[in-house]
C-alpha cells in the first residue's frame, strides 16, 4: 500500500475539485486530486455543454418548421439524426478537450486516480493501492441521475442523461420521466428534431417554479407545444425487443401501456456522497445522508472538511460548483483561518424555449412563515411588442419586492429569451436596487426588456398601495 501525507485532499476533480485545487494550491498546500471516473466535468462530458448543443440544433430544426408566418417557407426539412449527433459529440469532444488539458497542467505528483473514501477523519483509501493521510479535505464528488426501483433492470430501452450524447442516432420515440429541468430540456429539444415525445410528471411541478402564477402559465405554454401527462405514477416497465413497454398510471388511477425506444429517466440527481465512508468521519449529516455545512464557507460544522459543488446539492449548477470550489479551497489551503466567500444572487435557467428562470428569493421561500408580506407585479408576453415581432410572445414574469424598503427581491418567469432578462434583473438584485432605481435605468425600444419594466411598474404600483394581489396584462402593444 502506498502512502500519502498532504496538506490538503481533494474528492473529485470536476469542476468543483478543480476549482478547490487551484484554490488550494495558490495558498501554498500540498495538494492531491482524487478522481475514480473519467476527467472531463460532468458539465462539459454529460451536462451543460453536449446538452445545449442539441437544443441548439433543436431550434434551428423549429425555425425553419415554423417560418411560414413570416412569408419564409424552408421547403421540406430534413434532419438527419446521426449528423445531428455527430456534431453534438464533435462540439463536446471539444469542450471536454480544453477541460483535460487544464487537467494536464496540474502536477502529477498531485493527481490520483481511484475511487476515495474516508477510513478515518483525516485518511483516506483510495481504491486498494493508496492511503492519503490529509490535514484538511475537500469533498466535490458530485451527483448521479436518480435511478427509480420502478425502472431498475429492465433491459437497455431504459437511459438517463448520460447516455444520450452517446447516442449515435436519434431514437425514434422517447417517454421522459420527471419535468425538471433536464426532463424538458432533452424532451422538447427531442421533440423538436422529429422524435415521438411524451413527457411524465409525477406532480405539478416544471423545473425550478414555484410561484403559482408562473407555473400555470408555463403548464399552458408547453403544453401547446409538448404531450405532458402530469399528476402520473409510473408502474412498471418491460423490454420487449427494441421497445420498451411503459406502464404509467395517470390521476385517477388509470393504468395505461405504451411503447417507446427510449424511457429517458429524468428524476432528479443524488449527490454522491453515499459510498464515501463518512460514516467515520463523526460529521453530522441531514435526513439526505448529506454533512452539515455552512454555504458560505462550505465548512462542514467546526471540522477540516469541507464539501462543495452538487455533492452538498445548495444549488446544483455549474457557476455555484465554481464557487463553492473556489471557496472550499481558499479555506482547506489556510484552515483555520476560515472566511466566508464570495456567494452571488440564486440565478436559474432551463433553456426550454421559452425559456424558464428564477433568480433571488424565490416565491416559495418569501411565502414561508404564511402571510404574504411582499408586493407582486407581472407582464403577461402575449402582447409584448418586440416578443410579437419575432413570434415568440408567450409567457409570463412576476417580480417581487419589499414593502417600505421598495427592495428588488426577485423574480420567476417563463418567457422569451429569458435568459438575458434574469440577468439583469440578478445584477439588480445583487446591488439591492430598489424598484424606483432599476426603473431609472435604460430600456431601449423595442426590445423584450420592456416587458420588464411593465412588469416593474406594475411592482412600484403595488408597492404604493400596499396591495400584494395585482396582475396587469401587458399594455404595450410596441407603439
Ligand atoms: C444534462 C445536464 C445538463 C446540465 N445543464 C446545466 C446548465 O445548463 N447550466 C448549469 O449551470 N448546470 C447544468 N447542469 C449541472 C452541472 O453540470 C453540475 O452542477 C456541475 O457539473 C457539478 O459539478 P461538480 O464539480 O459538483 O461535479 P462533477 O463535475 O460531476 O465532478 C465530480 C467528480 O467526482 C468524481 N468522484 C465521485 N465520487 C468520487 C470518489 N469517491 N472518489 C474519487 N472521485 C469521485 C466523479 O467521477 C466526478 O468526476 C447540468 C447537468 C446535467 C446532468
Ligand atoms: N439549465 C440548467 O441549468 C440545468 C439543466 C439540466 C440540469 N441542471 C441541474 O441538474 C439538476 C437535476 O435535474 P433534474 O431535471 O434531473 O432534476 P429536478 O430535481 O430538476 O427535477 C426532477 C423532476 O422529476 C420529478 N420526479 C421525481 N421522481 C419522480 C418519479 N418517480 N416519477 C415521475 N417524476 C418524478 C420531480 O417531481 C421533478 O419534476 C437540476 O436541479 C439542476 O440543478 C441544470
Amino acid at each position: 500500500m502506498k502512502k500519502l501525507d498532504v496538506d490538503v485532499a481533494i474528492i473529485g476533480t470536476g469542476t468543483a475539485g478543480m476549482t478547490a485545487y487551484r484554490a488550494a494550491k495558490a495558498q501554498g498546500a500540498r495538494t492531491v486530486v482524487i478522481e475514480s471516473g473519467v476527467y472531463g466535468t460532468t458539465c462539459a462530458r454529460v451536462g451543460c455543454m453536449p446538452s445545449k448543443l442539441l437544443i441548439a440544433a433543436a431550434e434551428s430544426a423549429h425555425a425553419m418548421q415554423h417560418s411560414a408566418p413570416f412569408g419564409v417557407h424552408a421547403g421540406e426539412v430534413r434532419i438527419d439524426g446521426p449528423a445531428v449527433m455527430e456534431r453534438v459529440r464533435r462540439e463536446r469532444d471539444r469542450f471536454v478537450g480544453f477541460v483535460l488539458e487544464s487537467v494536464e497542467s496540474f502536477d502529477e505528483a498531485d493527481k490520483l486516480r481511484g475511487h476515495a473514501r474516508f477510513t478515518s477523519p483525516h485518511t483516506l483509501l483510495v481504491d486498494d493501492h493508496t492511503e492519503v493521510t490529509a490535514a484538511r479535505i475537500v469533498i466535490a464528488t458530485g451527483s448521479t441521475p436518480l435511478r427509480l426501483p420502478a425502472l431498475e433492470n429492465v433491459g437497455p430501452g431504459i437511459a438517463t442523461s448520460d447516455d444520450v450524447f452517446y447516442w449515435d442516432d436519434l431514437p425514434k420515440s422517447v417517454a421522459v420521466i420527471g419535468t425538471g429541468v433536464i426532463g424538458l430540456e432533452l424532451g422538447q429539444a427531442l421533440h423538436r428534431l422529429g422524435v415521438r415525445v411524451k413527457l411524465f410528471a409525477r406532480g405539478g411541478s416544471i423545473a425550478h417554479i414555484s410561484d403559482p402564477e408562473v407555473l400555470r402559465a408555463a403548464g399552458r405554454v408547453l403544453n401547446e407545444e409538448l404531450d405532458i401527462q402530469f399528476q402520473s405514477k409510473d408502474i412498471g416497465a418491460v423490454q420487449e425487443g427494441e421497445e420498451v413497454a411503459l406502464t404509467v398510471a395517470d390521476a385517477l388511477g388509470k393504468e395505461q401501456t405504451e411503447r417507446f425506444q427510449y424511457v429517458l429517466m429524468a428524476a432528479g440527481r443524488t449527490p454522491n456522497v453515499h459510498d464515501i465512508g463518512l460514516e467515520h468521519t463523526g460529521l453530522e449529516r441531514s435526513e439526505d445522508g448529506i454533512p452539515l455545512f455552512d454555504a458560505r464557507t462550505m465548512q462542514c460544522g467546526n471540522s477540516h472538511i469541507f464539501i462543495a459543488g452538487d455533492a452538498n446539492n445548495e444549488r446544483p449548477l455549474l457557476h455555484d460548483a465554481a464557487d463553492h470550489g473556489k471557496i472550499a479551497g481558499d479555506n482547506a489551503g489556510r484552515y483555520p483561518d476560515v472566511r466566508p466567500g464570495l456567494r452571488r444572487t440564486p440565478i436559474a435557467v432551463a433553456f426550454t424555449e421559452p425559456n424558464i428562470a428564477t433568480l433571488g428569493a424565490s416565491y416559495k421561500s418569501l411565502v414561508e412563515g404564511g402571510k404574504r408580506k411582499f408586493a407582486v407585479g407581472s407582464v403577461s408576453f402575449a402582447n409584448q411588442g418586440r416578443s410579437r415581432v419575432m413570434l415568440q410572445n408567450k409567457g409570463m414574469l412576476r417580480v417581487y419586492a419589499e414593502f417600505g424598503s421598495r427592495r428588488f427581491l426577485g423574480a420567476e418567469m417563463i418567457a422569451p429569451r429569458a435568459e438575458h432578462l434574469a440577468h439583469t434583473l440578478s445584477w439588480a438584485c445583487q446591488m439591492r436596487m430598489t424598484v424606483d432605481q432599476m426603473l431609472e435605468m435604460p430600456f431601449y425600444h423595442p426590445v423584450i426588456e420592456e416587458g420588464v419594466r411593465t412588469a416593474l411598474r406594475d411592482l412600484a404600483q403595488c408597492l404604493t398601495k400596499g396591495e400584494s394581489d395585482v396582475d396587469a396584462a401587458d399594455t404595450e402593444p410596441g407603439t
